[in-house]
């Protein structure tokens, strides 16, 4: 859900009118997602899915992981950005769902691109040895920091990552916060902005999107 969806839907429905349009396949994708699977808010949705391809087209990636795929919005949004013979790894822990991010990566332009693989992400990072290019991480919350030192030097410099949820619906505000996930997202957080080896921004869009360059 956007930011302006809840505050204000008509300028919502101005932004949606004023940038470029949601590819069929993703309008296709996001009702199915909102007819059949449970929390369908997941989903990057139109917005922050547009704001991925230009990144993506802007880096033309050769080597994408996402981990958190749900039903696939944003691996199609990152793949409009690969390069002609880029590849992308989307991993989710989620089966039961599976079947839906599939059809819509078979029917795709990339699907020889995606590698959707269903298993928990934590055991693919810590055995990961490629180099990737662009990363997008939005899943377990808890883990937020592991999957930053974990991906830090499998990430090529001038590479990017992405973090979702970053502003955790106002909760990183909170000083001695309860959730697990809350305190692993204020550590991402504050480990992020002093890490000299990267710079990055949290754009306010949606429940925040950090982006973390490598230098
Ligand atoms: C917010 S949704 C991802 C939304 C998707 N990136 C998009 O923008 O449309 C989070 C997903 O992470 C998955 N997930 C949670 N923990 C995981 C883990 N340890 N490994 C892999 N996937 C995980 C969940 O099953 C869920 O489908």
């Amino acid at each position: 859900m956007s930011y302006f969806e809840k505050l204000d839907p008509e300028m919502d429905e101005y932004l949606e009118n004023h940038g470029s349009k949601e590819p069929e396949i993703l309008a296709k994708l996001r009702k199915e997602t909102y007819q059949k699977i449970l929390n369908p808010h997941m989903l990057s949705g139109y917005q922050q899915g547009r704001l991925l391809t230009i990144l993506s087209k802007i880096i033309a990636p050769k080597n994408i992981l996402e981990i958190g795929t749900f039903t696939g919005y944003a691996t199609l949004c990152l793949a409009e950005g690969l390069a002609a013979d880029g590849k992308i790894i989307t991993l989710d822990v989620n089966e039961d769902i599976a079947y839906l991010p599939q059809k819509y990566f078979e029917e795709s332009s990339y699907s020889s691109q995606i590698d959707f693989k269903i298993g928990n992400a934590l055991d693919f990072v810590r055995k990961n040895k490629e180099i990737f290019d662009l990363v997008f991480i939005d899943a377990d919350k808890e883990n937020y920091v592991e999957y930053f030192n974990l991906l830090k030097p499998n990430i090529k410099s001038g590479g990017v990552l992405l973090f979702d949820n970053v502003l955790w619906y106002g909760k990183v505000l909170e000083e001695n916060p309860d959730l697990e996930s809350t305190r692993n997202i204020k550590e991402l957080n504050a480990m992020i902005a002093n890490d000299t080896d990267f710079e990055n921004v949290i754009l306010p869009l949606r429940d925040g999107l950090s982006i973390v360059r490598k230098r």
